[in-house]
């Protein structure tokens, strides 16, 4: 079994996944800042051969996970940003800077889909771009949707969204203070995407795929008016990518990877 973590400043997201078949077993999540020893949202470690890691909340959690490996003698895997790599040239002034979840779904969009542009949706919004010849620009950070909630203090909970229908709402004036939060942070974090993306096509004079992926992917998705792929499992799809252990993760088949639209020719009838 491998054990996948995508260690994000809120959630910890972990996945199981079989060795022999392309198959995840178990998915769970920890929030970040909790203890983990004895936790009950914790697979069993004592089945695995491996773990991956993508880890952006800083060192005491590697230590944690590099203990916990220690612990049961499983090969760890630490995923780190670099200059290069599956054919991406990392466009940061100082490669190793930019957030290794930022880097795995920069390398599994690029392999997925060629140039593209990836949306993170966590805790920070994140936006990166990737040309068809595997340069990538850098992007966009701003404040995820409970942050700017929280930021605001305002009439407002650390409850997160509600992930429902009520999204059509969210693009029409607030007549509360919650409403008028609520409104303002969704058309915010809506709005900078298609800004961003906006001004991209028209500078690259192409229209590159979107991807997005994070906790609050699907409600952005809603809003958003441009076509986007989602991907949930994306960086863990960059940690199959740089460390492929499964037989169709060493051919390159990524868990969950979205395929291009194919443009169906119109079929015209002599
Ligand atoms: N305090 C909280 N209580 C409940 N859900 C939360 C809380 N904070 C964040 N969330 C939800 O958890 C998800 C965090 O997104 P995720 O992409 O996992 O963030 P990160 O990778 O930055 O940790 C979001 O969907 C958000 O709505
Ligand atoms: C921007 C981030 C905090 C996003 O993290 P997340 O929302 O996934 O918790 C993370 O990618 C990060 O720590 N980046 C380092 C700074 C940078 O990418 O420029
Ligand atoms: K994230």
């Amino acid at each position: 079994m491998i054990l996948d973590l995508d260690i994000g400043n809120t959630l910890s997201k972990w996945r199981l996944k079989s060795m022999e078949q392309d198959r995840i077993i178990e998915r769970g999540s920890v929030w970040t800042r909790d203890r983990w020893d004895g936790s009950q949202e914790l697979p069993d470690f004592r089945d695995l051969k491996a773990i991956r890691i993508s880890n952006v909340a800083g060192k005491d959690i590697l230590r944690k996970v590099e203990r916990l490996a220690k612990r049961y003698r499983v090969k760890l895997y630490v995923a780190r940003s670099c200059e290069e790599s599956a054919g991406v040239r990392n466009g940061y002034q100082k490669p190793e800077a930019l957030g290794v979840d930022r880097w795995m779904g920069v390398l599994a969009g690029y392999h997925a889909l060629g140039g593209c542009c990836v949306i993170d949706c966590g805790s920070a919004i994140t936006m990166d771009f990737v040309l068809p010849d595997g340069q990538h620009l850098g992007g966009f950070i701003t404040p995820g949707m409970r942050l700017m909630k929280e930021s605001l203090k305002l009439g407002t909970s650390n409850v997160p969204f509600q992930q429902d229908d009520t999204y059509q709402g969210l693009t029409v004036p607030g007549t509360s203070t919650q409403e008028a939060v609520t409104h303002g942070i969704f058309l915010a974090a809506v709005g900078q995407i298609a800004l961003a993306y906006d001004q991209f096509c028209q500078s690259q004079k192409q229209k590159l795929p979107v991807i997005l992926t994070g906790g609050d992917a699907e409600l952005i998705h809603r809003g958003l008016s441009i076509h986007a792929y989602m991907w949930p499992d994306m960086v863990y799809a960059g940690l199959e990518l740089i460390f492929p252990l499964t037989e169709q993760e060493l051919q390159g088949q990524l868990y969950g990877a979205p395929v291009r639209a194919k443009i169906i020719e119109k079929v015209v009838f002599a």
